[in-house]
């Protein structure tokens, strides 16, 4: 398999697992003290703590020198008020790497039952996150919970993780513990992660045995006007919708869009659930963060699909921890992807008339 062939994929594949079972267990114990509401008004829970915890010590001691773009930091949990929330991370991320050795996971990855950690050890692992990013040099990029509103939700949310080396991401791994193994079974078994490695190609693995169970090849289909579909946000503050709509509209899409959460899009797409990923921005001058779309855009790219911006742009994982100013992002099949283009160009333009005619 391909993950057991290379180290680094096989770490990335292990450590996402692990963080997904966290994530899985907390949900169901998840109690209305574990989630903060952040500076930006979205919410962080101790889902997104303890599985930043649990990857970035890893990271830490697979990959010492290794920078990490990681969404979350612990300064919260450093303050008085945070020590309930610090504890129960603590508790949460230590049984998480604690945990028995599975078939391709190895003890000097720092997992097992002799490898716990103590409380100021997970707090820096988590800080670890802080990298700023930039042009060049190897970095990590994750998002420990993309989704956290999916997630509280019982909905689609993904552990997401890629390495990027001079601003081109190298490996993608996306852990989705809810996504259904086969989307023609939607009430079937849930839980898959998914691997893309440059020039290696994009798989699927199977969540409870990624490193040593069967993994599947994924290939963006063809889609006629009549099967493609628009894979969008379900949060309205997150994409133009209505943007979308007109969108689909050009382009004959007839097939009601797919409403999810997080990269499990991304995901979705690689493996043809969909056929368009269209994310518009809403215009409140929101940038797009690195770790929300390097591992999906590797997802796409080995699956043979295209990513780029809303205007065809290449988008630019070397600029910091966001992507700069916000275009949106399209990715598709390569024919979709050229012809998703031209009708967000058109509809962008009957969009500036329009307010032109208003007088804007
Ligand atoms: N105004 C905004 N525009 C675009 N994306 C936003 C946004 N506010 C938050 N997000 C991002 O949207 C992500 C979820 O993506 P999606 O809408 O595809 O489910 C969030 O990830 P987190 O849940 O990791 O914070 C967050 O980073
Ligand atoms: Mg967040
Ligand atoms: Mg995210
Ligand atoms: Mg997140």
């Amino acid at each position: 398999m391909l993950a057991n062939a290379l180290r680094p994929a096989s770490i990335a594949v292990a450590a996402v697992r692990r963080a997904c079972v966290l994530t899985a267990s907390v949900f169901n114990k998840l109690v209305k003290q574990e989630t903060l509401t952040k500076d930006d008004k979205s919410p962080v829970t101790v889902g997104d703590y303890s599985a930043q915890a649990v990857i970035n010590t890893v990271l830490g001691r697979t990959f010492p020198s290794d920078p990490i773009v990681g969404e979350e930091d612990a300064t919260d949990l450093r303050t008085p008020s945070g020590t309930v929330l610090r504890n129960r991370i603590v508790e949460l991320a230590n049984e998480t790497l604690t945990a028995e050795l599975q078939p391709g996971e190895k003890e000097e990855w720092g997992l097992g039952p002799n490898h716990s950690r103590t409380a100021d050890e997970l707090l820096d692992a988590i800080d670890r996150g802080n990298y700023n990013g930039g042009r060049t040099g190897r970095m990590w990029t994750l998002d420990p919970i993309d989704g956290t509103k999916g997630f509280l939700r019982g909905e689609q949310y993904a552990v997401c993780l890629a390495l990027i080396v001079d601003s081109r991401v190298e490996l993608g791994v996306m852990g989705c513990p809810n996504l259904p193994v086969n989307a023609a079974d939607p009430t079937g078994a849930r839980g898959c992660i998914f691997l893309a490695v440059r020039g290696q190609g994009a798989y699927q693995l199977p969540l409870s045995n990624p490193l040593a169970g069967p993994a599947e090849r994924l290939a963006i289909p063809a889609f006629s006007a009549e099967t493609l579909n628009l894979l969008e946000s379900v949060e309205k503050a997150h994409a133009k919708l209505s943007f979308n709509e007109r969108v689909a509209q050009l382009l004959g899409i007839t097939r009601a869009p797919t409403r999810m959460d997080s990269q499990a899009k991304y995901c979705s797409l690689a493996r043809g659930d969909g056929g368009v990923y269209l994310r518009m921005p809403t215009g409140v001058g929101y940038k797009e963060k690195i770790w929300d779309h390097a591992p999906g855009a590797i997802l796409v790219e080995e699956a043979g699909g295209v990513i780029t911006d809303s205007r065809g742009e290449p988008l630019d994982f070397g600029l910091g921890r966001t992507l700069g100013e916000n275009h949106g992002v399209v990715a598709a099949g390569k024919e979709v992807h050229s012809k998703v283009i031209k009708a967000v160009k058109r509809a962008k333009e009957e969009e500036a008339k329009a307010e032109t005619a208003e007088g804007h």
